[in-house]
């Protein structure tokens, strides 16, 4: 899957096939003495693959499954040290993995309704794996350290502030940008609309009746402003409480 594809396309590649809820289900799927669901299996195997390859030692890749990770193949690269050490024990993956399987998957099932594909368990756990991992959630939600970082050293007095204080509420005041994130909000709106539209639609050209998507856009860009910034700002705010230490 070519990774230019914006992450708004993996959710919705995701979005075309049903729950299929078999692929979350502990009590399926057990192979070569794999204990989990086939969705866990996907991805914590996906993810060996790329630890061997060294993606876990950049600043921007976060494992979900860190304990069984084989070492880098390759003597790993040295990146420029651009954040705060505190940034190396920061990983909210398993907030991100709630997020998605408890909050989002359900709200895509529940509001969509167009999964065309029941019993593809296989392709709903790709999908699965892109979206959290391979190309979209997990590195998205964890840009908030180079944000934050950012911020901090723009208005450093006012953040060292509210982090010797140790005051959430006042960091997470001082780094919403609400414009930004309803810009944001429209951003999405429009790529999903751009990759969601339903060919038949495109072919039969504009015969007066409203475009029909895969999913709503409205839908993603509310999945964004619910799920998916809170969890961006948290990681900001769980960096920045750090960032003294
Ligand atoms: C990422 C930022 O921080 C916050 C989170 C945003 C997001 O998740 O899209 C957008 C604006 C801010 O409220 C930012 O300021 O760019």
């Amino acid at each position: 899957m070519n990774s230019l594809i914006a992450r708004e396309g993996y959710l919705l590649e995701r979005a075309q096939y049903c729950y299929n809820a078999d692929t979350y289900d502990h009590h399926v799927f057990s192979r070569y003495g794999f204990h989990g669901s086939l969705v866990e299996f996907m991805v914590k195997e996906t993810e060996k693959l790329h630890a061997q390859m060294g993606r876990y030692n950049s600043l921007d890749d976060h494992p979900f499954f860190s304990t069984e990770l084989p070492k880098p193949m390759f003597h790993p690269l040295q990146y420029p040290q651009v954040l705060h050490p505190c940034a190396d024990l920061l990983n909210l993956n398993n907030k991100v993995w709630n997020m998605y399987f408890k909050n989002l998957l359900i709200e895509f099932d529940v509001s969509s309704k167009t999964g065309y594909y029941n019993g593809n368990h296989g392709s709903a756990a790709v999908c699965d794996t892109n979206c959290l991992q391979v190309y979209a959630l997990s590195k998205r939600i964890h840009y908030g350290k180079f944000v934050a970082e950012v911020k901090f050293i723009e208005s450093s007095d006012v953040y060292e502030a509210a982090i010797r204080e140790q005051d959430r509420d006042k960091l997470m005041a001082l780094l919403t940008y609400e414009a930004v994130e309803a810009a944001t909000k429209k951003r999405v709106e429009a790529k999903a609309k751009a990759f969601g539209q339903e060919v038949r639609s495109m072919v039969e050209g504009d015969d007066g009746a409203d475009p029909a998507y895969k999913i709503k856009p409205r839908l993603v860009a509310n999945l964004y402003g619910d799920w998916i910034m809170p969890l961006t700002k948290e990681v900001q705010v769980e960096y920045l409480l750090r960032r003294s230490d």
